[in-house]
């Protein structure tokens, strides 16, 4: 079964697909050129819900199986902020380096060292048969600085629960095991698989 990713996130295609090995998944840009896709919800679910909507109309092809992901980071010590703003958190045009400087300058002007977080993926697949829904978790620690730089995002600055090193600094298949988006897929290939 062919997936198409509505995505123009580097890093989520590289995990979705190392995560999704039993699926032919490809990113939409490999099929139609990328186009911008005004994420206005007010939540991670009805913002994947508005990136698979779009791809799928966009590619034209009722039969495709659309997946997206919308995801971020939450921080305790700032009300659970960056949250849906997360790709945004430094301005609009801001690149992933900015928005994690940003949250350390967050944290620091706080006060603190490192604060409770947590990340959320929401995947929506949106098919012929109809649209649907999962959601994933990984919560942790936000520290003030960065260590490593594995994953993507805000990974050098995110320590799971349980561990002592960042996920810049963790193995990636690790990362792979415990992540917000593993849990969503986890539940989003029950959903595929009642498509067959
Ligand atoms: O596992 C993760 N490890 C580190 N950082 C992460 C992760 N998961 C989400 N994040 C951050 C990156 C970005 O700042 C925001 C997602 O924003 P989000 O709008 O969902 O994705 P995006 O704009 O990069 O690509 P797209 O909308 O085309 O899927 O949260
Ligand atoms: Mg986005």
């Amino acid at each position: 079964m062919k997936l198409v990713l509505a995505t123009s996130n580097k890093g989520k295609v590289r995990e979705i697909k190392a995560l999704c090995k039993e699926y032919e998944v490809v990113a939409y840009s490999e099929l139609i050129k990328e186009f911008e896709i005004i994420e206005d919800g007010d939540t991670f679910k009805q913002n994947a819900l508005i990136k698979a909507r779009a791809v799928y109309k966009a590619l034209g092809d009722e039969d495709v199986i659309v997946l997206a992901d919308d995801s971020g980071i939450s921080v305790d010590v700032l009300d659970g902020q960056p949250g849906i703003y997360s790709a945004r958190h430094a301005g609009v045009d801001a690149n992933d380096k900015d928005n994690l400087f940003k949250l350390i300058k967050d944290l620091k002007q706080k006060g603190v060292a490192s604060s409770p977080a947590h990340y959320t993926a929401a995947i929506a697949i949106v098919t012929k048969k109809g649209e649907y829904s999962v959601h994933g978790w990984m919560y942790g620690d936000a520290i003030a600085q960065t260590r490593g730089d594995g994953g993507f995002g805000y990974d050098p600055m995110f320590i799971p629960l349980g561990f002592d090193q960042t996920l810049g600094e963790l193995d990636e298949e690790l990362k792979k095991k415990l992540s917000h988006r593993f849990k969503a897929l986890s539940l989003a290939k029950k959903i595929l698989k009642s498509l067959l």
